[in-house]
């Protein structure tokens, strides 16, 4: 009997959730930068284990929203925990219960729901195993978890097992996603991904909000090279300067770089070519919202 279900990884943000769902899907799906709340999206993985297919809610950061799009990211976390028939809550085991952990769990609590929810504790591999007992005793005595995992996204230490009980606990019925549809799933999305990494990075603390990537066109040539043009849309005119930097050295390092990694990913020779447009308010708008699977609230402020 097969089974499928929905899954989601959630966490304070830089708990592991991007690293632990690219280990278990295998794939570079969602990008991890050292930086806090990279993950823009609610981008999906599908994960085969056995006959289950597990799809992958990957959440951004539980933060405190402020910004009318951080609101969106909370609510699309929250929506995609309330929808999934599985819930793995990751927190980091040398810091222990933080007040941002609390607060996930009086969430959960007030969620109810029936989904099984696991405890994963992340990042072992930075403490003494007296700390890990502690932790898990704390943990259980302050919500009745399912299970509990110790693992370290990382090194990879767990994460099968991990992977082997949410397969399990899934509902019995047939695949979601048409196992020759996984493979393409969203290779634009993470193309786009991997150029607005490049940018943050480069970027460094400028403007890493303000700017959107989005593939406009994915073309396999004859010879297994692939050409993919991309647009990277920023607020204001002053920001396209910044982001094309001194006679364009800037874009013209992320592009290289995107294109590195783009070649690595896909095993092919690239093309990339970047193009940078002023497009101003795209945060207010509510398309691109649900282009990124937000849900657009009209917020006070
Ligand atoms: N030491 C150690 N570091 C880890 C482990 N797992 C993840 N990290 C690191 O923790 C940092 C954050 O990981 P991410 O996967 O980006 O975290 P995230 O929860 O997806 O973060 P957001 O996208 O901000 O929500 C990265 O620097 C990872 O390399 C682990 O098992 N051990």
């Amino acid at each position: 009997m097969t089974r499928a279900g929905f899954a989601a990884l959630i966490g304070e943000p830089n708990a592991g959730k991007s690293t632990l769902l690219n280990r278990m899907v295998g794939a570079k799906v969602s990008i991890v930068t050292h930086k806090v709340q990279t993950t823009r999206a609610r981008i999906r993985g599908v994960a085969i284990e056995g006959e289950s297919q597990i799809v992958f809610v990957d959440t951004p950061g539980l933060f405190r929203p402020r910004r009318r799009l951080d609101r969106a990211m909370v609510a699309a976390a929250w929506g995609g925990a309330s929808d999934a028939d599985v819930i793995v809550l990751l927190i980091e085991a040398h810091r222990g219960i933080t007040p941002g952990v609390e607060a996930i769990l009086e969430q959960l609590k007030d969620r109810g729901g029936k989904a099984p929810v696991a405890l994963a504790i992340n990042k072992i591999d930075r403490v003494q195993s007296e700390v890990l007992l502690g932790l898990t005793q704390k943990m259980n005595d302050r919500f009745a978890f399912t299970e509990t995992f110790m693992i370290s996204a990382e090194k990879g230490h767990g994460c099968d097992t991990l992977k082997a009980w949410i397969a399990g606990v899934l509902p019995e019925g047939p695949w979601l996603y048409p196992e020759d549809q996984i493979a393409d799933l969203p290779l634009r999305m993470i193309a786009a991904e991997m150029t607005r990494e490049k940018l943050t990075l480069r970027l460094h603390q400028e403007l890493p909000y303000q700017l959107t990537v989005e593939t406009e066109s994915w073309e396999e040539r004859k010879d297994g090279s692939v050409k993919i043009d991309q647009l990277v849309y920023v607020m204001r005119d002053g920001h396209k300067g910044i982001v094309l930097g001194n006679k364009g050295e800037t874009i013209k390092a992320v592009g290289k770089a995107a294109r590195e990694e783009l070649e690595e990913f896909l095993g092919n020779r690239v093309h990339l070519f970047l193009q940078v447009k002023v497009r101003p308010g795209w945060l207010e708008e509510a398309e691109r919202y649900s282009e990124m699977g937000l849900d657009f609230r009209d917020g006070d402020g």
